[in-house]
Order: C-alpha cells, then sequence, then structure tokens
C-alpha cells in the first residue's frame, strides 16, 4: 500500500531535497515579485534548469496542493516552502568567536531572512568583549550559559579557531543550545540529541577545484 503520511518539517527529510527546496523558494519568490498568480512544477523545473518528475517529487513534500493544468498558487507556495524550510521563524543564536568571520556572520542582514537571529557574540579577547559589533553585544565566553538563557538562543554558531573548536561546542552545550553551527574545520562531537551542522565555503572550492581539473586534463600535467 502507498504511504499516504504527510511528511511535516519535523521529519527528516532527504538531504538533496532539502538543499533543491531554497532554490525552488527563490524563483518563487521572483515569480511573487513579478505577480505571476500560478505556476507548475514543469514551469519550476524549467526555469531553473531541473527534471521536472525530481521537482514534482520534492514538492510532495511540502504541504501545499497544485490544482490540475494550473499549477500552484505561487503566494501560497512562497509561503509553504518559506514554513517548511523553517526560514519563517526567528531562530535566536549566539555565536562563538568574533574575529573576521564572526563579525561577518554578526553583519550579515541575510541570516535574519532566513530565521536566524544572531542576538550575542562570546571571545576571549579583551580588546572585543564589552563591545557591541552590528548592534549585537559581545560577552566573555565565560558568560555563555546566563546570556543564552537571558536570550533565549536555541542555536551555538561556532567561529573560534580550529584548537578552540571542541572545548567551546563542548561550553555552547553546557549552556544550552540544541544545535551547533560548526564553521571551523573540527570534527565535534557531541551527545545525540545536539544537532551539528558543518559549513565550509573552502570544502566547496575543493569541488570546484576538482571539476575544474577534471575539465581540464592539461592544466594538472
Ligand atoms: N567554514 C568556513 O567557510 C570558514 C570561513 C572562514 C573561517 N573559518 C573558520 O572559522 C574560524 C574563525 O576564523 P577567523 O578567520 O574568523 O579567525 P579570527 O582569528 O579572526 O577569529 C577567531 C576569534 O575567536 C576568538 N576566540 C579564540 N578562542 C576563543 C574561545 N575559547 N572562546 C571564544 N572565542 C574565542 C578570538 O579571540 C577571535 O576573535 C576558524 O576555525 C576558521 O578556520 C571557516
Amino acid at each position: 500500500m502507498a504511504d499516504t503520511r504527510i511528511v511535516s518539517s519535523h521529519d527528516v527529510l532527504p538531504e538533496p531535497t532539502l538543499s533543491r527546496l531554497p532554490w525552488y523558494l527563490a524563483y518563487v519568490s521572483l515569480l511573487k515579485v513579478r505577480r505571476v498568480a500560478y505556476v507548475s512544477s514543469t514551469a519550476i523545473a524549467r526555469g531553473i534548469h531541473l527534471d521536472a518528475s525530481m521537482v514534482a517529487k520534492d514538492l510532495s513534500f511540502v504541504n501545499v496542493r497544485g490544482k490540475t493544468r494550473i499549477g500552484y498558487e505561487v503566494v501560497e507556495l512562497e509561503r509553504e516552502l518559506r514554513s517548511f524550510l523553517g526560514f519563517d521563524r526567528q531562530h535566536n543564536a549566539v555565536i562563538a568567536g568574533v574575529g573576521s568571520l564572526g563579525a561577518a556572520l554578526i553583519a550579515d542582514s541575510g541570516l535574519q531572512r532566513y530565521g536566524l537571529d544572531i542576538v550575542a557574540g562570546f571571545d576571549v579577547e579583551r580588546s572585543i568583549i564589552g563591545t557591541i559589533i552590528s548592534g549585537v553585544p559581545v560577552f566573555d565566553i565565560t558568560q555563555a550559559a546566563e546570556v543564552r538563557a537571558d536570550m533565549q538562543a536555541e542555536i551555538g554558531v561556532i567561529a573560534v579557531p580550529v584548537e578552540q573548536a571542541q572545548a567551546v561546542a563542548d561550553t555552547l552545550i553546557d549552556a544550552g543550545v540544541s544545535a551547533l553551527w560548526n564553521f571551523t574545520p573540527c570534527r565535534l562531537l557531541a551527545p545525540e540529541n545536539i544537532v551539528i551542522q558543518n559549513t565550509s565555503i573552502y570544502a566547496h572550492l575543493a569541488v570546484m577545484y576538482n571539476r575544474i581539473n577534471a575539465n581540464n586534463p592539461d592544466l594538472t600535467r
């Protein structure tokens, strides 16, 4: 029998689907700005150069039904995608390490549009502690537990030197965060109930270099 269970954003979705849904959201947001009323999965697929059946399957996870031959209502699809991806809810975060990456993340207004609100920073550097970076106060890392609780932050962002990463992760977990967004190249150890998301622009560079080399074998000779 077919599985008719409705998938909610609380279920664990296949990662490839999750990574494509923001593309659909970006495209549908563009259509909304252009005041397009309806869009089909085929038109989305054409618009962002993907396979139509894959788009239809991905969108079947989202709680929105299209009309036969007309497609999805653009406004509704945009709202549901945003909600499904968790971008419509503010998630408070604290960041450990307010150096060049940490300060840049705090200054990035784009994160708020995706539901991430960095409400406090932590550092060990005397000249940074007590300052306000792009409106966000920076505290001593030893104050992590009380500040996190005060600010009701559920996410800890880690942007410290790699050798400090595990100790800082432990501090943030003890302080009560339920997820870590780890920008360091350290493979963090954490209890199973802690969500860990590793992010590295450098890892993507390696993929790009590999593809460049594969396309241009002469370059590597
Ligand atoms: N994932 C990515 O794409 C990406 C991009 C850039 C940097 N990084 C990584 O991010 C990290 C930070 O890089 P950066 O260039 O911002 O370095 P940085 O030296 O400019 O900043 C690090 C900050 O962490 C602070 N710090 C050190 N120990 C700490 C501790 N125990 N608790 C709190 N704060 C502490 C330092 O005082 C400093 O302000 C590094 O691990 C780097 O490899 C990752």
